[in-house]
């Protein structure tokens, strides 16, 4: 009854025996049905086509001819931009060095270390992103308490914003505070130029140099012994997550986790170093400078530059695992750096080497998992480092006849000779 009532009101004007007015309403329903249908497969069609061409283009993104990436977005642990807890002091307006100096150094007055305390014998280590960086002395008066420290001196002439930078990176490592595995600041010198950044000196230098240094017959130089159990690599892959665990307590990340940013010390203590780009993260939130990573080390989210976070780290955990067990190969030694993004998609990963048991592989295989979700947490992963190493072997000693020539390794791994700061040499 209702809709008949409804109808004769639609109908308005009409007769309900008038045959042309019947004829003329369902004429509309029959043209506005099919072409709101028409009309929204268009939209939906066009939503879809957009959504793939943008998904290509994101694949199609070539790597840096160099086997470098540019830093893509980067996300802290939970998807958020990384954290910036501890206001950066380094004061952004002052226009002057001379005045610039003078404020951050009355911030920074507890790490000053008077120049006249530091020895002017220095050894040259390698050219770091602010500077050179050397092996000295420092003599803080009593001269039992001398030891070897090493500076990053910030190369001159450097402009107003390389000072504030370098000022900015001393600060950060004060706000990251002490932790076991994680290299430590021991003060500064900043009053005037030539800025220096003293750290702890990690005497035994990179885990890279240590592994290569492993590959040879030597037994022990300079008291550290080059002999590396499948045990032990457990035991350095543990303290690189504990480093881990440490930055992602404060909402950061590392970004650059591999074998060349890991510095050892005689009794196997492993120290993360390189934390220029997780000083990106504390301070804008994301890395906006040009800084490169190589290829080979990176997560596809990385390649693909989308966000990063602390799971872009865990992929790389993968690979250094796979550098320790190879005592320092080059990842993917068939694949062309530029090609790598390629082979990922492919969904081809590492295969196992001849070093590795089918513990440790099926880890690695764990942490490159595509999709970031499906990768283990440091938690997880650290758990499962313990129990692998309960049964691993500490008695044979991983063995790689092959001595490294570090121009090819270069090439292979797809990073710049003049960046690698081995202590290694092959004669
Ligand atoms: N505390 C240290 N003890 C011993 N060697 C060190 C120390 N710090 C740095 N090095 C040496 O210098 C190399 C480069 O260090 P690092 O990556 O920290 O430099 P950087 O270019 O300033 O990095 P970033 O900009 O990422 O902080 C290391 O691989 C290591 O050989």
């Amino acid at each position: 009854m209702g809709e008949e009532k409804g109808r004769t009101q639609s109908l308005k004007g009409c007769s309900l025996s008038d045959k042309l007015c019947i004829i003329s309403h369902q004429q509309y329903e029959i043209i506005i049905i099919p072409v709101f249908l028409v009309g929204g497969s268009l939209i939906i069609l066009g939503v879809i086509l957009w959504l793939f061409i943008r998904e290509k283009r994101a694949q199609q993104q070539t790597p840096g001819l160099q086997g470098t990436a540019p830093a893509p977005p980067v996300r802290g642990q939970n998807g958020e931009a990384g954290g910036r807890e501890g206001s950066v002091f380094v004061p952004l307006k002052e226009t002057s060095v001379e005045s610039l100096l003078q404020t951050s150094t009355r911030a920074l007055a507890k790490l000053q270390i008077p120049r006249d305390q530091l020895s002017e014998v220095l050894e040259w280590i390698c050219n770091g992103s602010c500077g050179a960086i050397y092996r000295t002395k420092i003599y803080p008066g009593d001269p039992a308490k001398s030891k070897d420290v090493v500076l990053k001196v910030l190369k001159e002439p450097a402009r107003l914003h390389e000072i504030q930078d370098f000022l900015g990176r001393i600060q950060f490592y004060q706000f990251l505070g002490k932790h076991q595995n994680l290299v430590q600041l021991e003060g500064c010198c900043t009053e005037g130029e030539p800025l220096y950044m003293v750290l702890e000196d990690v005497a035994q230098g990179d885990l890279l140099s240590f592994l290569w240094n492993c590959r040879r017959d030597v037994m022990t130089m300079d008291g550290l012994l080059y002999d590396l159990t499948e045990k032990q690599v457990y035991h350095i892959g543990k303290q690189v997550l504990l480093a881990l665990e440490f930055l992602q307590s404060k909402h950061l990340f590392h970004g650059d986790v591999a074998a060349r940013n890991i510095l050892i010390q005689c009794d196997l203590t492993a120290k993360l170093c390189g934390l220029g780009l997780a000083y990106e993260v504390h301070t804008q939130g994301t890395i906006t400078s040009t800084n490169t990573v190589p290829l080979k080390w990176l997560a596809p989210e990385r390649l693909l530059l989308r966000s990063a976070g602390i799971r872009g780290d865990i992929w790389s955990f993968g690979i250094l695992l796979y550098e320790m067990v190879t005592l320092g190969a080059p990842p993917y030694p068939e694949v062309p750096p530029t090609s790598i993004l390629q082979h990922l998609q492919r969904g081809k990963t590492m295969k196992r080497p001849s070093s590795c048991t089918q513990t440790m592989y099926n880890l690695m295989k764990s942490c490159w998992r595509w999709k970031e979700d499906n990768r283990p947490s440091l938690r997880e992963l650290c758990s499962c480092l313990e129990t692998a190493s309960r049964t691993a072997d500490d008695k044979a000693v991983l063995q790689v006849p092959e001595l490294v020539v570090p121009k090819l390794y270069a090439a292979v791994a797809g990073i710049s000779v003049t960046s690698l700061s081995y202590s290694y040499s092959i004669l």
